[in-house]
C-alpha cells in the first residue's frame, strides 16, 4: 500500500510539474554519470517486485546493510551520552570537527592493538559519519584535475564521486568505463589482485581490503607491492579499510602495517559494519603528517581544512558509541557481531557451492561474489529475485570487472539466511 501511495503521489507531482526553469547551468559533470546509484536502484526493484507480488517474503541480501541489534553495552555508551545531554553539565555542543580527543586517542589505541608499527598519532585521525562521506570530502580536496584507479570490481562511491569532481571523461558504452579512470581488473585469474607492472600512473589509487565485493583480501605482500608502486608514481593510495574486522587470518588490517605507507595512504573506515553503526552513521580517515603534495605541502592541512570548512564534527552521541565500540566489553561485543554474520556467509557459501556455483571471497568480508560464467549478472539478479524472491547485487553494478557475478550479502537473521540457502538450492539445483 505504502508504495502505491507514493508512487500516485509522485504522479500527481508530475501532473503539476510547471515548465519553467530556472537559468542556472547544470554541473556538466553530473551529465555524465549513467543511471542512478547502485543500490537505491536495486531498492527501487526490490520496491517493484514487492508490489507485484505482495504475499511473497522477500529476503534482502542486497545492500550490504547491517540487520543485527547493536551490543547492548554498545548502545548503553550512547544512552548515556543522550541523557547527558538532558542536563546542564552534561550539555555539549559544537564538538572538534575533528573529532573528540578522547575517541581520536582511542583510535590510536586500535592502531597500535593491530600492529605496533604502525605509528598513527590521535591528530592524524579525523572522525566522521561515515567513510562514504568521507571519500567525498577527500575527492573534494583532491579536486577535478587528478587521474584515479579502482578495483575492478569494487564499491562504487569512488568512480561515482570521481565523476561528479570532473575527474573523469564521458562515460563509453562498449567498455562500460569512464574515460581518464584506470580500472585495474580483479577477476579469478589475477586472484582478484591488479597487475600492477602493466598499470599506468594515476595521482590516487582506491583500494579497498578486504573488498567489497569479491572479498578478496590482499596480503602482505601484495600490499607492499602495491605501497612500492605508489611510491615509484608519487602516487596517494586511499585505503578502504571499512571490513578489517571481517579478516580472521593473517592478512594486514590497516595499510600502515607496511612499512613507507604513511608518505603514500590515506585510509579511511568504519564502524558501520564493525557494529551495526550504518544507521548511527560513525567512521574515520587516517591522514599521516608525512603524505606530502608535490609542492611538500601536507594533505593533513588541506584534509583539517576541508573538514573544518565542510564538517561540524560526528554526532556526539555517536561518537560515545564508538568509545563504546572500542571498550573491551565493545571490542568482544563486536566480534561476537562479525562471528556471527560470518557463519551467515558459510551458510550461504555452502548452499550454492552445493549445486555447483562457484564462490569467491567470504573468508574475510561478509560478501559472497558467485560467479555465473558467460551470464548478464542483471539478468541473474532478476532470475533470483523473480523466482526465489531474493535481493541481491548484480556484479556489474560495480564496475564491467563484475559481469557476470552477483554479490550475495549475509547481513540477515539467521532464519532469513537459511531460507535463502534453501531457495538458492533449489533455485540452481
Ligand atoms: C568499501 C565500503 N566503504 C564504505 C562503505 C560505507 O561506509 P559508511 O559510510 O561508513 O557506512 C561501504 C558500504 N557499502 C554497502 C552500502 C552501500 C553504500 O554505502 O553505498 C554496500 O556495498 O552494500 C563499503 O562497502
Amino acid at each position: 500500500r505504502g508504495i502505491r501511495v507514493a508512487s500516485c503521489a509522485v504522479e500527481s507531482l508530475e501532473k503539476e510539474k510547471t515548465s519553467y526553469a530556472t537559468k542556472v547551468t547544470r554541473n556538466a559533470n553530473f551529465a555524465k554519470l549513467q543511471a542512478g546509484y547502485l543500490f537505491p536502484e536495486i531498492g527501487r526493484r526490490r520496491a517493484a517486485h514487492i508490489a507485484k507480488y505482495p504475499d511473497a517474503k522477500v529476503i534482502s541480501l542486497g545492500i550490504g546493510d547491517t540487520t543485527e541489534p547493536i551490543p547492548s553495552v554498545i548502545a548503553e555508551g550512547m544512552k548515556a551520552k543522550a541523557q547527558a545531554l538532558s542536563t546542564l553539565e552534561g550539555y555539549s555542543g559544537y564538538g572538534a570537527e575533528q573529532g573528540e580527543g578522547s575517541l581520536r586517542a582511542a583510535l590510536q589505541k586500535f592502531y597500535l592493538k593491530l600492529h605496533p608499527d604502525t605509528g598513527v598519532k590521535a591528530s592524524e585521525v579525523f572522525v566522521s559519519d561515515g567513510a562514504k562521506c568521507d571519500i567525498a570530502r577527500l575527492q573534494m580536496m583532491f579536486g577535478a584535475d587528478v587521474t584515479i584507479a579502482v578495483q575492478d570490481p569494487s564499491y562504487p562511491a569512488y568512480v561515482d564521486s570521481s565523476v561528479m569532481m570532473g575527474q573523469t571523461g564521458g562515460y563509453e558504452a562498449d567498455s562500460q568505463q569512464y574515460n581518464k579512470i584506470h580500472y585495474m581488473k580483479c577477476t579469478p585469474e589475477n586472484d582478484f589482485f591488479p597487475d600492477l607492472a602493466s598499470a599506468p600512473r594515476t595521482d590516487i589509487i582506491f583500494f579497498c581490503s578486504p573488498n567489497n565485493p569479491t572479498g578478496a583480501t590482499a596480503t602482505k605482500k601484495q600490499l607492499e607491492e602495491l605501497v612500492a608502486f605508489a611510491k615509484k608514481n608519487g602516487s596517494i593510495i586511499v585505503y578502504d579499510a571499512a571490513y578489517s574486522i571481517y579478516i580472521s587470518d593473517d592478512s594486514p588490517k590497516t595499510i600502515y602495517e607496511i612499512p613507507g605507507a604513511r608518505e603514500v595512504a590515506i585510509e579511511i573506515s568504519s564502524f558501520s559494519k564493525f557494529a551495526g553503526f550504518t544507521g548511527v552513521r560513525l567512521g574515520w580517515t587516517v591522514v599521516p603528517e608525512e603524505l606530502l603534495y608535490a609542492d611538500g605541502f601536507p594533505v593533513i592541512k588541506d584534509f583539517n581544512r576541508v573538514m573544518t570548512t565542510s564538517f561540524n564534527g560526528a554526532s556526539n552521541i555517536a561518537q560515545a558509541g564508538g568509545l563504546a565500540c572500542l571498550s573491551d566489553d565493545g571490542w568482544k561485543a563486536m566480534e561476537e557481531l562479525v562471528a556471527f554474520y560470518k557463519k551467515n556467509v558459510e551458510i550461504i557459501v555452502e548452499a550454492v557451492t552445493s549445486v555447483g556455483l562457484t564462490t569467491y571471497g567470504g573468508k574475510n568480508a561478509p560478501y559472497v561474489w558467485v560467479h555465473f560464467p558467460g551470464q548478464s549478472s542483471w539478468d541473474v539478479f532478476a532470475k533470483i529475485l523473480e523466482e526465489a524472491h531474493i535481493v541481491t547485487t548484480p556484479g556489474s553494478g560495480f564496475g564491467p570487472g563484475g559481469e557476470g557475478f552477483v554479490r550475495i550479502s549475509a547481513f540477515g537473521h539467521r532464519e532469513n539466511i537459511v531460507e535463502a540457502a534453501e531457495r538458492l538450492k533449489k533455485l540452481f539445483g
